[in-house]
């Protein structure tokens, strides 16, 4: 951790990734996870013919055209839904219509796949699949996974280690929950936690630990990143948060519609919680707790266009700034989160996180496992130790991170 952050680096200080070249990663997630989960989502249901065409236009237009604005056609009357961004989306598009999907910086061309293929099944339309969430089949299958009831049920154990051991391991299970990213199933074969070898490239842990010291007056905020199998303990360390008075309130914010396949809305959350309190032992007294904690404000859920928006988190508005402000310390979930945190650029990797969050309100945490190019804040030595191993630590999600700006 850093205590005085030196001036913020400059994004042109490192270069923006794009997917213009072929066997990167950025290039291998659009040229094959998108059109994947083009047929996984028209797999999973019974779309008309009109949707299916749709689909086929997507299909082709990623991988052979040019990026095309939001359908003319879409209502631009402001009291429908669908009406919500297209001024926006026209806006942060302008300089990539008319080009290559694979010319575009790579997280804006993510964005807007998501964005696209949420148009292209009606979910923002005045019709029957207004609202029907085209990754819902994979979040709730995943909800009844035996995984999942492992997971609840290894609390009942957990609950008689002293407290400060347990939150330790809430805080693991957070951070590696991170690694359940359906988006990073569609086409990896077989990323199986055994696979993975649990490694921290970067531990600022007891620096978290610090900033909520028990009894304080503390309000926590944690950008969720996904849904099941990350949310469901990101919750518990929440309610652990809540219960040991490390924090007096705390605010989950959520998508406010499907992204990334997997990212939680607040219908995940629902999921969740539900799942939760019907759980037996340990976990259900966990969601009795949190719906509890729901009930009186010290848990409250809340969504943000930005979430969804395809711009780095110190591009935020001033709604959203303001919102966060009120917080000790913010937690931030995941890969997609962190690129945005310090913005999704080939940085040199010692660079140090503190300078590149110095934007961001308030004190920052991220938990993230490496699912992308970007990386900050490591020392030289694991550096080097990392890039001799020869593995794609940096992409795999077998790698971890916790760091800390204070
Ligand atoms: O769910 P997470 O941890 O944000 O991971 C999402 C990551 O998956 C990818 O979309 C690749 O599939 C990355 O580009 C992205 O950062």
């Amino acid at each position: 951790m850093t205590d005085n952050p030196s001036p913020t680096p400059t994004p042109h200080q490192a270069p923006v990734i794009l997917s213009d070249e072929p066997g990167s990663f950025a290039h291998e997630v659009l040229a094959k996870r998108h059109p994947a989960l083009i047929q996984r989502v028209r797999d999973a249901f019974p779309y008309s013919r009109r949707q299916h065409k749709a689909l086929d236009t997507l299909l082709d237009e990623i991988t052979n055209g040019v990026v095309e604005p939001l359908a003319p056609s879409a209502p631009s009357d402001p009291s429908v839904p669908s009406a919500h961004d297209h001024e926006q989306w026209a806006e942060w598009g302008r300089e990539h219509f008319g080009r290559p999907w694979f010319d575009a910086p790579f997280l804006w061309a993510e964005s807007y796949f998501y964005r696209r293929l949420l148009e292209a099944v009606e979910y923002f339309g005045t019709g029957p699949w207004q609202g029907v969430d085209p990754f819902a089949p994979f979040k709730q299958a995943e909800l009844l996974t035996p995984a999942v009831h492992q997971e609840l049920q290894a609390l009942d154990a957990l609950a008689s280690t002293p407290a400060d051991q347990r939150a330790t391991a809430l805080l693991h299970a957070s951070l590696w929950g991170n690694r359940a990213d359906l988006g990073f199933r569609v086409t990896q074969a077989n990323p199986t936690p055994a696979a993975a070898t649990n490694a921290l490239v970067a531990n600022d842990e007891s620096a978290l630990w610090r900033l909520l010291p028990a009894t304080a007056d503390s309000t926590i905020a944690v950008i969720a990143d996904n849904a099941g199998r990350e949310l469901i303990p990101d919750l518990i360390l929440i309610d652990h948060l809540l219960t040991h008075r490390h924090a007096a309130r705390a605010i989950l914010h959520l998508k406010p519609h499907p992204y990334y396949v997997s990212d939680a809305t607040p219908t995940d959350t629902i999921d969740s919680l539900r799942l939760l309190t019907q759980a037996p032992g340990e976990a259900g007294a966990i969601g009795h707790r949190l719906q509890a904690a729901m009930a009186t404000d010290r848990l409250e859920i809340r969504t943000h266009p930005f979430f969804c928006a395809p711009l780095p988190y110190a591009n935020m508005p001033d709604d959203l700034r303001d919102q966060l402000s009120t917080a000790t310390l913010t937690i931030l979930k995941g890969d997609l989160n962190y690129r945005r945190l310090v913005g999704d650029h080939l940085w040199d990797p010692t660079t140090p996180f503190a300078d590149l969050t110095a934007h961001f309100p308030t004190p920052v945490a991220a938990l993230r496992t490496l699912k992308s190019d970007v990386i900050t804040g490591l020392d030289q030595k694991t550096l080097d130790t990392l890039e001799r191993s020869g593995s794609a630590w940096r992409t795999s999600g077998t790698h971890a991170l916790i760091q800390v700006r204070r």
